[in-house]
């Protein structure tokens, strides 16, 4: 009898032991604002992964599985929903590659405005004022990718996959085919799970993204505090950047750097002077790097100084006849890592935004800089837990939404 009480007392010190190093790794390495209350109030479950290998576990379960996200939703309804949208980016890939970068974005702007609900893709209507009119969404592409790749879903499996799904599930293929076509993916990721079940909005948001999308002239504090306000550290925001690995911006987003840095008549201090010259080249002086004629909204822009808040993202930004600049252009040293190249970049002084040489203004952030740059693994790790995040952002669920059938447009009212 002693000894099995012995014995018992043993097994629950090593219970407990065991929890307690859980909740220290859990704690240490995904900190705070890991649970996304979803718009139903329930929680949203937290995968895990150690190392390059995804440990799947449910930290939270919902009690009402109908009204919650989880992993295969589509599993009776439309079981070849997720092998469609990845073959199909596939596919566009091979010919555009493009798309991944586009689509990335797209997702970025979604989630980030009201949650991922795909309420960025609505077209203006009687009813709906278009997100897409938002001036730091003039510049968004890849809405044509996604209405085909719905309308294949629609012949498949009519009004059942949602475009909320759709894109994050295409945004994440995206993430894969340009890790293969950097060849990292064979050296661990970053796939990362997703759990479906999204619903569309009925609406837009279109003074929201307008104000709450940060600017490319937006400040560390402005930027940390706007990813804070959505519960993701500044770890997780950092890591986030990277994806401006790939892709392209306009000029017209960094040439008050090139010419005019707040209003001192001077280039940015912080740009790198071989950069600036070739940047010169591809980004001529025009009116706008002088006295721009955007008018930003309010809310975020209106915090930022005075001379850098006056050429934030222009009314007119992706309509201007303005270069397009690859945002690793004139990558030296043939660093084809994804993530790590733009971090080196920055420890360069070769961002090219103002907000993205911004990671380099805190020691915190400079750490994670740092860090990314110096260990692909570790980036490729956080990349893929901070999009797991970000792609579960503040969802809309169970009968809080609708599954449009076509993603530009909200169903008809009965
Ligand atoms: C403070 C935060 C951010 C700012 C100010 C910002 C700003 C910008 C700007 C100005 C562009 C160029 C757009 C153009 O000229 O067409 C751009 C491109 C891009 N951004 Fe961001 N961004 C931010 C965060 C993010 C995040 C968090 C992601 C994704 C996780 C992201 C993904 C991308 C991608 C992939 C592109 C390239 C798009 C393409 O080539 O089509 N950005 N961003
Ligand atoms: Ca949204």
């Amino acid at each position: 009898m002693r000894y099995l009480g012995g014995y018992k007392i043993a097994l629950l010190t090593c219970s407990v032991i065991a929890l307690s190093i859980y909740i220290a790794f859990y704690r240490i390495e995904f900190g705070n604002g890991n649970f996304q209350e979803n718009r139903t109030g329930g929680k949203v479950s937290e995968k895990l992964f150690i190392g390059d290998d995804f440990m799947f576990m449910s930290i939270a379960e919902d009690i009402d599985r109908s009204h919650s996200l989880h992993y295969d939703y589509y599993r009776d309804s439309c079981p070849s929903a997720e092998k469609i949208i990845a073959k199909s980016i596939r596919d566009i890939y091979d010919v555009k590659p493009s798309v991944a970068p586009s689509l990335i974005r797209l997702l970025f702007h979604d989630c980030f405005i009201e949650g991922c609900d795909a309420s960025v893709l609505l077209d203006a209507d009687e009813a709906v004022t278009s997100e897409k009119e938002a001036s730091p969404n003039l510049s968004l592409k890849g809405f044509d990718v996604i209405d085909a790749i719905k309308s294949e879903l629609e012949n498949v499996c009519p009004g059942v996959v949602s475009c909320a799904d759709l894109l994050v599930l295409a945004a994440r293929e995206a993430v894969i085919v340009v890790h293969l076509a950097f060849l990292t993916l064979l050296a661990g990721g970053p796939f990362y799970p997703l759990e479906t079940g999204r619903k569309d909005s009925a609406v837009a948001f279109k003074e929201i993204a307008q104000d709450q999308l940060p600017p490319p002239q937006a400040t560390l504090s402005v930027i940390l505090a706007s990813f804070a306000s959505r519960g993701f550290s500044v770890r997780e925001t950092v890591s986030l950047f990277g994806a401006h690995s790939i892709g392209v911006t306009h000029c017209t987003f960094f040439e008050s750097r090139l010419y005019n840095f707040s209003g001192t008549g001077k280039p940015d201090p912080d740009l790198n002077p071989r950069l600036l010259e070739e940047l010169k080249t591809k980004c001529p002086f025009s009116v706008s790097a002088s006295s721009p004629s955007a008018s930003p909204g309010a809310g975020l822009v209106s915090s930022l100084p005075a001379s850098d808040s006056e050429n934030s993202y222009g009314e007119s930004s992706g309509n201007r006849n303005d270069g397009e600049i690859d945002l690793s252009y004139n990558n030296e040293g043939g660093d084809e890592n994804f993530g790590t190249r733009y971090y080196k970049r920055l420890m360069e002084k070769k961002g090219l935004l103002f907000s993205d040489q911004q990671l380099m203004g805190s020691e915190e952030t400079e750490l994670w800089v740092r860090a990314y740059a110096s260990d692909p693994s570790l980036f490729r790790r956080d990349f893929a837990m901070s999009m797991m995040k970000l792609s579960s952002y503040h969802v809309l669920t169970g009968p809080l939404g609708q599954v449009r059938t076509t993603c530009s447009k909200v169903l008809p009212r009965n």
